[in-house]
């Protein structure tokens, strides 16, 4: 981690802060991941919590919630919100809903990391640029920068990008590079305010573990759905219980309902002869006794709710705000 940053920050920012238990200065604040869908929002998050806290997939538009993901190095601690990408096409209930996070998480952040494809720049990408005001830093991340082969046309890319926004940082990057999201790490800590952290140095996420469930869950799905499946599949999570077990330190059994639009979904999800559904349960819960530290007993249900994500009261009632 970079001293020197974070000890910058300390003398601008001018105020107390907070002193850890060696006496040096805690630095904490809150970094908003924003672009348009599929630009690797949550494949950046992940490596930087150094955990899998919000799923990825090829398919556009898997993450739906403000996720936070938390890492604590040295003194600073580094909050991270993930958004959805933001949606233009369409205006259901759902992508309604979707935008309104957007917003709610750009707002009172103290760093905002706009994520695009290095070399690209398209009218999603100047939706969502048009939302970030000049108040908050802005950080252009031009990631996917390994699958870039011209490379000598970056710079004259970056110069156009300039005219965009007052970016406080260019940082061409790859989210699958570790060298760069150290790097990142460093530009990052310069924008926290010296304050007091917010959480314990452990933690990892505010979501729930049952949160957590539905969402490793969801990722399976699409990973085995492919382009198939609409991405208005969801996923509910009917039971999250913690059993007393001899055999096990800790033995959990979560029941989760697969809600699709369509029979046709249905049939879909469960494969042929079930097998589909069965890999999905399988690669859910092998997962989950991992990130649990558990044993787990997953139950799957596959269930049809037409047009749900048109339906507010329904959207709301699935858990989006
Ligand atoms: N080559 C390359 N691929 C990447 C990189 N970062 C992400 N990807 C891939 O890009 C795809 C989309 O990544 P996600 O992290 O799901 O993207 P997202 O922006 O969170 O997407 P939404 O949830 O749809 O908003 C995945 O297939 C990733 O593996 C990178 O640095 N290089």
């Amino acid at each position: 981690m970079n001293n020197d940053a974070t000890n910058s920050v300390a003398a601008t920012a001018g105020d107390t802060g907070a002193a850890g238990q060696n006496g040096l200065q805690q630095h904490c604040g809150l970094i908003a991941i924003v672009g348009k869908p599929n630009v690797g929002k949550s494949t950046l998050m992940n490596a930087l919590v150094g955990q899998k806290i919000s799923i990825t997939s090829r398919k556009a538009q898997t993450t739906r919630h403000r996720i936070t993901g938390i890492r604590t190095r040295e003194q600073t601690q580094f909050v991270f919100v993930d958004t959805p990408g933001f949606q233009t096409k369409h205006s259901t209930a759902l992508n309604k809903s979707l935008n309104k996070t957007v917003l709610g998480a750009i707002g009172d952040v103290d760093l905002i990391l706009f994520v695009v494809e290095a070399g690209s720049f398209t009218l999603a990408d100047a939706k969502v640029l048009s939302l970030l005001g000049p108040d908050i830093p802005v950080l252009l991340i031009a990631n996917k920068l390994d699958a870039v082969h011209r490379r000598a046309e970056i710079a004259p890319w970056l110069r156009d990008m300039q005219q965009r926004h007052p970016f406080a940082e260019f940082v061409p990057m790859s989210a699958k590079n570790k060298g760069d999201i150290e790097r990142l790490f460093g530009i990052c800590a310069k924008y926290l305010p010296a304050q007091p952290w917010w959480y314990a140095e452990d933690e990892l996420t505010d979501r729930s573990e049952k949160f957590l469930a539905s969402e490793t869950v969801r990722e399976k799905l699409f990973r085995f759905t492919g382009d198939e499946l609409p991405y208005t599949s969801t996923v509910v999570i009917d039971k999250f219980d913690e059993e007393p077990s001899k055999t096990h330190g800790r033995m959990l059994r979560i029941s989760a309902t697969i809600v699709v639009e369509r029979d046709g979904h249905k049939a879909m999800v469960i494969g042929e002869g079930g097998e589909r559904l069965k890999r999905i349960g399988t690669e859910a819960r092998q997962e989950l006794e991992k990130l649990m530290g558990a044993k787990v007993f997953l139950e799957l249900w596959v269930k049809v709710r037409s047009g749900w994500a048109d339906d507010e009261a329904r959207v709301r009632s699935f858990g989006y705000e």
